[in-house]
C-alpha cells in the first residue's frame, strides 16, 4: 500500500501521562498510571474494563483526568484547543449517520474542523484509508470495514500527529483486519504516533512495535511483543493431564525439576510447571519411557484474565490468582 508523506513525519507528537487516575464515583477506572507514547504503532492491551477507553479519551482531550497530568509535546491536553488539533480519535462506538455518504460525513468532520480547504482535506483523508471509490455510497451500505475506515478518515481529516483507536479490529473478518492493520502500519512508519486499543495479544503483536499492558486501570507491563510474550510464557503455568495411569506418570513427573506440584485428583495429574517449555517437552517423553498413554494435556490458566492477574500480581508473589 502505497501513502502520501505528510507533514506529520517532520513533527513529533509525545504524549506523556504522569500519574494518572479516573475514578466514575466510586469506580477507579485508572489507577496511577505513568507512560510515554511516542512516534510509531503501540498497542493499549488489556481485557474488558482494564480501563482502555478511558485512557484513549483522556489522551484525547475528552475526558479530564481526576488526578496526575496529561501532555501532548509537553502541553497539557485538558481544555486546550491547540492540541485537539494535533489529534484525532476513532472511538470504539459506531456514531455514525448511515444516510451520510462517506464523502459528507469526513467533510463534515473537515467542516467542524473549519479547515480553510475541507474539501481537499476530506479527498485526502479518504484517500489515505483507500475509500476514494466508495466515497458516493451511503454510510449504511458499507461494511464494517469499510465503515471503520471511513471513521479513520474523519480521524485524519485534519491531519493529525496523534491518532487514537479504541479497538479498531473488533468484529471486521480477517481481510478488512489486514487491510486495516496495513494502513496503520503505514501511517506509524510515516512518523505519526499510533495508539490503538485491544484485548488480543496476536492482533497487538502483529501491528504495533511497542505495547502497554492495562489490567485493572493499572499500568501492568511494557516492552516490545517479544518482552511482553516472555513475560507472559514464563511464569508458572498449571496443566491438568489424564493418562492410562495417572498415579505412575505423576510419580515419574515429581522427580523432575521442571515440575514444583504434582498432585492427584478425581479429573487426573495436577502440574504446577515453573518451566513452561521443559515440561511440553518432557512430558511426551516420560510418558513413553514407563509406557504410559497420554490422553489429555489441558492448561488450566490459560484464560487471558489469569495472565494479565499475573502480569500485575509480578513474578515475585509467585503468580497467586
Ligand atoms: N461513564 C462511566 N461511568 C461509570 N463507570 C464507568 C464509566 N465508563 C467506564 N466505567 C467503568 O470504568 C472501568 C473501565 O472502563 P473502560 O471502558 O475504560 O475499560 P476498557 O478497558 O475500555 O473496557 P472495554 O474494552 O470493555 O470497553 C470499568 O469498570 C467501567 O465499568
Amino acid at each position: 500500500m502505497t501513502m502520501t508523506t505528510s507533514p506529520t513525519t517532520t513533527r513529533q507528537g509525545v504524549i506523556e501521562l504522569g500519574q494518572v487516575s479516573r475514578w466514575y464515583g466510586n469506580v477507579v477506572a485508572v489507577n496511577d498510571v505513568t507512560m510515554t507514547i511516542g512516534p510509531g504503532v503501540t498497542g493499549l492491551l488489556g481485557p474488558n474494563g482494564a480501563g482502555k477507553s478511558t485512557l484513549l479519551h483522556m489522551m484525547a482531550g475528552f475526558l479530564a483526568p481526576s488526578t496526575g497530568t496529561a501532555t501532548l509535546n509537553g502541553q497539557p491536553i485538558w481544555r486546550n484547543h491547540e492540541i485537539y488539533r494535533l489529534v484525532g480519535l476513532v472511538p470504539e462506538k459506531e456514531a455514525v449517520y448511515g444516510f451520510l455518504t462517506g464523502w459528507q460525513f469526513v467533510l463534515s468532520a473537515a467542516r467542524l474542523h473549519r479547515l480553510p480547504s475541507p474539501a481537499d482535506a476530506a479527498l485526502r483523508a479518504l484517500d489515505l484509508v483507500e475509500m476514494t471509490a466508495a466515497k458516493d455510497r451511503r454510510i449504511e451500505t458499507y461494511s464494517k470495514g469499510m465503515r471503520q475506515r471511513v471513521k479513520v478518515a474523519a480521524a485524519l481529516v485534519h491531519d493529525p500527529m496523534v491518532l487514537l483507536l479504541d479497538e479498531p479490529f473488533n468484529g471486521m473478518d480477517p481481510r478488512q483486519r489486514m487491510h486495516l492493520m496495513d494502513l496503520v502500519r503505514d501511517m506509524g512508519r510515516a512518523g505519526r504516533t499510533i495508539l490503538f486499543s485491544s484485548h488480543i495479544l496476536e492482533e497487538v503483536e502483529r501491528v504495533a512495535e511497542q505495547i502497554e499492558v492495562l489490567v485493572a486501570g493499572r499500568h501492568a507491563a511494557s516492552g516490545d511483543y517479544r518482552e511482553i510474550r516472555r513475560r507472559m510464557t514464563d511464569r508458572p503455568h498449571l496443566f491438568r493431564v489424564r493418562s492410562s495411569d495417572d498415579r505412575r506418570l505423576a510419580a515419574a513427573l515429581i522427580s523432575d525439576s521442571s515440575s514444583s506440584a504434582v498432585a492427584l485428583t478425581a479429573q487426573g495429574i495436577e502440574v504446577q510447571t515453573v518451566d513452561f517449555r521443559r515440561f511440553t517437552r518432557l512430558l511426551p517423553k516420560v510418558a513413553r519411557d514407563i509406557g504410559v498413554h497420554l490422553w489429555q494435556l489441558s492448561p488450566t490458566d490459560e484464560d487471558l484474565e489469569s495472565v494479565f492477574s499475573y502480569l500485575i500480581s509480578g513474578p515475585t508473589s509467585g503468580g497467586s490468582r
